[in-house]
């Protein structure tokens, strides 16, 4: 049997079909791989899971509790759920102490009025008390799920965002992440909170219930036996629908068939071939000679794995009988009545009560037990939520600060390379093999190679995106695993080859170059002219303050008949998109230099405009790469002029511009440094370099 087929099997019709009950707790001895599909079997694990997870619900609950501007809103939650959970109680109460006055009234021939006035005022005024209070819960509970799932989007987000880049490629962490359900974090968060607002109100429910039953009853003939012999009998007869999981399959051809047939012509996927095989009719035909064949035969479905069933004939046995008991405390009480005719009333009227309350009772039981059943798999969920939040990383942070002078850091930082050698995670061949080389601060080093040399990848490592598998390298003479990451990564500037502009406005993307000051409009300016974008932003309808690819996709759902103007605007269908002012579309169509361009003044943000900048190395990974001849040229140019006294290094494909003026060029071919030196001495030395310079050079001759 298919897991589509025992999911889409109706179990309303289970009536109708040959079936057998499992017992839950047989099933998790050996589960057999055709029952672990079925609804129930693998709820089994889930369940015994909880002890171990509950744990982790107690953390979630301390973290809603200490969510700013929440305590209050928990407190008074908690406290309605409270007072709530223990109205029934309190109503059963009432009518007890009705019965208590009827059953006098009886004996005495004479009624106290002001007991009645007062236990019919008490009843009210808990029926009206119960009534506020869910209008007080109904007022509350929005806005605290509302605190509480943003507090759970930011856990999320936070989870995330930390991660480094090996631990994110990491295919494991990326299961663990899809498994956490991040988008639905929040919701898991808010769901556990109400569960157990649940549970508390439920028990508090049973629990109150049962308290003022127990007082009852001792005043009341055989009321404790009444109530034992209700709550035994509710219980017998939910006893299968509690302890038993149920499967059933079918062996029916005809069936079978139907359901491949109805799966055919109803699902997309196939239609080209039902349309263009001319199947149609033949299709047809075939399904009604199979629903002819199958007739009326419904008894189609058969037992599956009656092995795992050893308890069935006896709770079976006790289910059947569960029915004609039923009215087994009636026949008690009447034989007890017969003793003492005159109580007859009044002992009917309790056992009216008790089944009542027996009824709320198991009702309350068996909701609090199927919500454990969901509440199993929201417990793993909680659990997954806060494992992410613990994801160690795989880049272990430093602790020395870095630099120790801040204005000398503006003089540039030096450089090392010593034997370094890396491969990329979970790849068999290197990416750099036993590099070394050294950069003075403020010395400007372009590293020029083939495709696949290892260019990016020394850019890469300096960052600690990675860190290499042999061998160091030291900023400033110090290892630059020993130094704090965020220390680090603040003193460098780097644009990688592969950037990405983010789902965010233009202004936004240049300005989060530098953190500290993404709202200063003036360094974003200057950063915007640096780059060279200014004329492109101006032709953009919004400006700087258009969205390249807009994060959220605008909705419109269909308007009623008649509407002629929406946002102020009159409904032109083809141009809703730019109703509201919403004319950020997904794509600006900016060309590959023009965004490039954006990148180049995101980067200039953080090492240029600043004056009390903390960068001293500047790091570009081919960045005129999508830039025409006269773009680069202005790039080149203003890079050398602005660049101060800072570090500066290169990854290229183009000679000339920027080798010309390095301090150090390496030459790298198939993860080595095969050539290095300045310009002129990589020319006169007659190697890799100069027949590639020859061979740009020949093209402009
Ligand atoms: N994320 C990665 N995972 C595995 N291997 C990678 C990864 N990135 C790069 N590599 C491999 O590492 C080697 C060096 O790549 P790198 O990007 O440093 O080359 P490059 O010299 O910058 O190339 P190009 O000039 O084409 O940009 C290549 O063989 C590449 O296939």
């Amino acid at each position: 049997m298919s897991a589509s087929q025992s999911n889409t099997f109706n179990p309303e019709n289970r009536s109708r079909v040959k079936h057998t009950k499992i017992g839950v707790w047989d099933l998790y001895e050996d589960i057999p791989p055709q029952l672990e599909h079925i609804p129930g079997a693998s709820q089994v694990e889930k369940i015994l899971e909880v002890r171990q997870n509950v744990p982790y619900l107690w953390r979630v609950m301390k973290e809603i509790v200490s969510i700013e501007n929440c305590r209050l809103l928990v407190l008074a939650t908690v406290l309605l759920q409270l007072l709530i959970g223990l109205v029934p109680a309190m109503l059963l109460w009432y009518s007890g102490q009705m019965l208590g006055l009827i059953q006098r009234t009886v004996s005495t021939c004479t009624v106290d009025k002001a007991f009645l006035i007062c236990i019919a005022i008490g009843h009210l005024a808990w029926k009206v008390a119960r009534r506020i209070m869910y209008l007080c819960l109904f007022q509350i509970r929005p806005l605290l799920e509302q605190r509480i799932r943003q507090h759970f989007d930011q856990h999320l987000f936070r989870a995330r965002a930390r991660l480094d880049l090996p631990t994110s490629e990491d295919p494991a962490v990326q299961h663990q992440l899809k498994n956490a359900m991040p988008s639905n974090g929040q919701r898991v968060a808010v769901s556990a909170w109400n569960n157990c607002l649940f549970l508390l109100r439920a028990t508090t429910k049973v629990a109150s219930q049962i308290g003022i039953h127990v007082r009852l009853l001792h005043e009341q003939p055989n009321g404790m036996l009444l109530a034992t012999l209700i709550f035994v009998m509710a219980w017998i007869d939910q006893a299968g629908a509690f302890y038993h999981v149920w499967a059933a399959t079918t062996k029916n051809k005809d069936y079978l068939r139907m359901q491949g047939y109805k799966k055919l012509v109803e699902d997309f996927q196939y239609r080209k071939e039902l349309v263009a095989g001319n199947l149609a009719e033949t299709l047809t035909s075939w399904f009604k000679t199979s629903a002819r064949r199958l007739g009326d035969n419904e008894g189609h479905f058969h037992e599956l794995c009656p092995i795992f069933n050893p308890k069935r004939s006896k709770w079976e046995l006790v289910t059947m009988l569960a029915e004609p008991l039923g009215d087994l405390p009636k026949i008690v009480i009447t034989w007890f009545a017969a003793d003492h005719p005159s109580s007859i009333p009044v002992t009917v009227a309790s056992l009216h009560l008790i089944e009542q309350t027996v009824a709320d009772v198991t009702y309350e039981l068996q909701q609090i037990y199927l919500e454990s059943k969901g509440f199993a798999r929201e417990l793993a969920d909680i659990r997954a939520l806060h494992d992410i939040s613990q994801i160690p990383n795989k880049i272990i942070d430093g602790s020395e600060p870095f630099p120790e002078d801040t204005q000398k850091v503006k003089s540039g930082i030096a450089l090392e390379f010593r034997n370094v050698s890396f491969r990329y995670p979970g790849s068999g061949s290197y990416a750099l093999r036993n590099v070394s080389f050294k950069l003075l601060a403020g010395q400007l080093c372009v590293i020029v190679g083939s495709n696949g040399s290892g260019k990016s990848t020394i850019l890469k490592l300096i960052v600690r995106l990675y860190d290499p598998e042999e061998g160091a390298i030291l900023l400033d003479g110090r290892d630059i695993r020993t130094l704090k990451l965020h220390d680090l990564r603040q003193a460098i500037s780097v644009l990688f080859q592969d950037y990405t502009l983010f789902p965010l406005s233009i202004c936004d993307n240049i300005g989060l170059g530098d953190p500290q000051h993404a709202g200063d409009d003036e360094r974003i300016a200057r950063a915007t002219e640096l780059g060279g974008t200014s004329e492109v932003i101006a032709r953009l309808p919004e400006g700087i303050d258009t969205y390249l690819t807009r994060p959220v996709k605008d909705l419109y759902g269909d308007l009623p008949a008649g509407t002629h103007t929406i946002f102020g605007r009159r409904v032109d269908y083809s141009s809703l998109c730019t109703a509201g002012d919403m004319s950020s579309v997904a794509n600006m169509g900016l060309s590959g230099g023009q965004m490039q361009r954006i990148a180049v003044a995101r980067t200039f943000m953080r090492s240029v405009v600043s004056e009390e900048t903390k960068v001293g190395l500047l790091l570009f990974d081919k960045p005129s790469a999508s830039l025409d001849p006269a773009a680069e040229h202005d790039l080149f140019s203003r890079l050398r002029k602005l660049r101060g006294d800072k570090t500066m290094l290169f990854s290229s494909h183009r000679f000339g511009n920027l080798t010309r003026h390095a301090d150090l060029i390496l030459y790298m071919n198939d993860s080595v440094v095969v050539e290095s030196g300045t310009h002129d001495r990589l020319l006169t030395g007659n190697g890799e370099y100069a027949r590639l310079w020859e061979l740009q050079a020949e093209t402009f001759r």
